[in-house]
């Protein structure tokens, strides 16, 4: 109980000790509160201070905002009564300008008219002086002319007095000549006494030939078996003069066998005509042949299969190979296609087998037929080989409307051959055979009669062929037009249509016929579609309208094959189907080569002109008519 006691007593006075210090420590805090509590009121002093400093701030910054608005009041009042000053000053300058310039103007006018005056009267004292220089001059010429007018008087009468003297020795020789002929008349008379002496000696002499015709009969003999030899002769003669008869009468038979036979084998030229042209219009009047061109080996790999599956019988088809192409299941196929036209040419053909095919429809124009020769295909297919090279169609058919305008001159016809050689590029017509300058500037304009179905170039140079020479000079001079154009939009004769037109008027003078054929020959610009996306500008248009023109050929053909006579036909919708109205159509024979080039890389665009080909090749067009007349 004590330890009890004793441990309270041990804690209590803890407890009081803690006590005391917790009073003790009491006592510093509340000391540190009135500290704190004068510390605070110091802040609230300052506080205030500082408010009543902030308000006075305020008011300072009152009246200096004030100040600052009068002051800049007071500049900008400032700034105009400079402004007005400088103005004004302006105005005084350019017053003070204006007056100097009017007088310095006045001045050089002065100066001018000082100066113009002084060379007036320069000019005048010069004109005097050439007109005293002239007066001299005239003076002396006068002299000179005066003084030769006298030399020549002189000589003349010189000549005069030269020409008595030699007058008066005339005479004195007609004189003597005279006396000559007295002396001659003297000898006359001699000559004619010696005359009568003579005949005397004559009368002499004939008695001497009466001896003489004794000895003639001995001659006798010998002229009758002469003259036995002449009428031998002579009836030889007679037996000619038969024979000479005989032949003329069988000569005048043979006259009229050969009148004969050119009058069968004028029947029999009507008669291939017409069996000509039956043959021709039951290949159709719209052909399409296909031909594909060979690659070049030292600039062009990769080419294409193409296969000709009938080459060695029909020569018609044409297959070409496409890319191969994996299944999902991994079977690998190779897509083909096969095309049929006309006829196909292979990349082995040469230009005189491609001309056999389409001589006779050359021939067609010569008997009075519209035919149209179109080459079709992409830019490098060999457009401008087949049609325009030095072998090519143009030349080789201009070539045979010669020769067979000479061969049929022996059955009356006489042929007057015309051509033209026109482009049309971006959808207007320009003339190959005019000026290079006046490319793509002068206007030609289409006319056409719907009476006659023909059509003009207004203002286009036509050329009269009359010799084969002149074809190569057209294409000369079309060379050179084109290749100027060149430099100005590139490859110029990639991207327009060329369109060589021979008109052909043959007159028979023996049935009286006349027919008048068109042969065109159509070098299509490239027909590969590019994408718009990737061109612009000049190119651009271009594009377009060889995208339009050659859609529009197309539209014209089908509606050819689709319409009945009469029906419409969009020609006017492009100008290059309205240039051939009357040369494609029911009155006319067409074909159509469509070129191929046989490279891999070119291969989508070969397989376009393909289908366009067939579409083509599918279409069929009536029957063509002659244009010919009887009168
Ligand atoms: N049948 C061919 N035999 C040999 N070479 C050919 C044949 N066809 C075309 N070529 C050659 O191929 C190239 C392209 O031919 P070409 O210029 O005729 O094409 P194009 O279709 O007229 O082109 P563009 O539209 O640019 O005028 C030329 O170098 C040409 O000589």
């Amino acid at each position: 109980m004590e330890r009890e006691l004793d441990a309270f007593k041990q804690s209590m006075e803890r407890d009081t000790s803690d006590a005391t210090n917790l009073k003790e420590e009491i006592k510093t805090l509340q000391s540190r509160v009135a500290e704190l509590e004068a510390i605070r009121s110091q802040i609230t002093a300052i506080n205030d201070e500082l408010k009543s400093d902030l308000r006075d701030a305020k008011s300072y910054m009152a009246t200096a905002n004030m100040e600052l608005e009068t002051t800049r009041r007071n500049h900008t009042f400032e700034v105009d009564d400079m402004r007005r000053k400088y103005r004004n000053d302006m105005e005084d300058l350019q017053e003070k300008y204006r007056k100097e310039a009017d007088k310095l103007r006045r001045q050089s006018e002065e100066a001018a008219d000082k100066q113009r005056k002084e060379f007036e009267a320069q000019i005048d004292k010069l004109l005097k002086m050439h007109a005293d220089e002239l007066e001299t001059v005239q003076k002396k010429l006068k002299s000179q002319v005066e003084e030769e007018q006298g030399r020549r008087s002189r000589e003349a009468q010189a000549i005069e007095s030269e020409f008595k003297l030699k007058l008066q020795n005339a005479g004195l020789e007609a004189d003597t000549k005279e006396r000559e002929n007295q002396l001659v008349k003297g000898e006359l008379t001699n000559t004619k006494a010696e005359l009568d002496r003579e005949r005397g000696v004559k009368t002499s002499l004939q008695h001497q030939l009466s001896e003489a015709a004794a000895l003639n009969l001995t001659l006798d003999a010998s002229n009758k078996a002469m003259k036995a030899k002449i009428d031998f002769l002579e009836s030889d003669s007679q037996a000619q003069s038969e024979a000479f008869n005989d032949l003329h009468r069988r000569m005048e038979e043979a006259i009229e066998a050969a009148e004969a036979a050119n009058e069968k084998l004028r029947q029999e030229e009507a008669l291939r005509r017409r069996l000509h042209n039956q043959v021709q219009e039951l290949k159709g009047n719209i052909r399409v042949m296909c031909r594909v061109r060979p690659t070049n080996p030292d600039t062009e790999n990769n080419p294409a299969t193409i296969l000709y599956p009938d080459s060695n019988t029909d020569s018609k088809e044409v297959t070409i190979m496409g890319q191969d192409k994996k299944s999902a299941m991994g079977t690998v196929t190779t897509a083909n296609y096969a095309y049929s036209f006309d006829r196909v040419f292979g990349p082995k053909s040469q230009n005189n087998e491609v001309f056999e095919e389409i001589s006779q429809l050359v021939q067609s124009a010569l008997d009075g037929y519209n035919v149209c020769i179109f080459c079709y295909g992409q830019t490098g297919s060999g457009k401008t080989f087949t049609m325009s090279s030095e072998d090519g169609m143009i030349p080789r058919a201009t070539r045979q409307i010669y020769a067979e305008a000479e061969r049929l001159e022996e059955k009356g016809w006489r042929y007057q051959i015309e051509g033209n050689f026109v482009e049309v590029y971006n959808e207007t017509y320009n003339d190959l055979l005019g000026r290079s300058e006046d490319l793509d500037k002068k206007k030609l304009e289409i006319r056409h009669d719907s009476a006659k179905k023909s059509t003009t170039i207004e203002n286009a140079v036509s050329v009269l062929l009359d010799s084969p020479d002149r074809v190569s000079e057209i294409m000369r001079t079309a060379d050179k037009n084109r290749s100027v154009a060149a430099t100005r939009a590139n490859s110029r004769s990639s991207r327009s249509h060329s369109v060589f037109i021979l008109k052909l008027v043959g007159v028979n003078s023996v049935t009286g016929e006349r027919s008048e054929g068109t042969l065109n020959l159509v070098d299509l610009a490239g027909s590969e579609r590019l994408e718009h996306s990737k061109v612009e500008g000049a190119r651009l248009k271009e594009t377009q309208n060889i995208n339009k023109s050659l859609s529009c050929l197309g539209d014209v053909i089908n509606a050819l094959g689709s319409s009945k006579e009469g029906g419409h036909v969009p020609y006017r919708n492009s100008k290059l189907t309205y240039l051939l109205q009357y040369s494609l159509g029911g009155n006319s024979k067409t074909l159509m080569f469509v070129m191929v080039s046989p490279l891999q890389a070119h291969l989508q665009e070969s397989l376009t002109s393909l289908k366009f080909a067939t579409k083509v090749y599918n279409t069929h067009i009536g029957t063509a008519k002659k244009q010919t007349k009887t009168g």
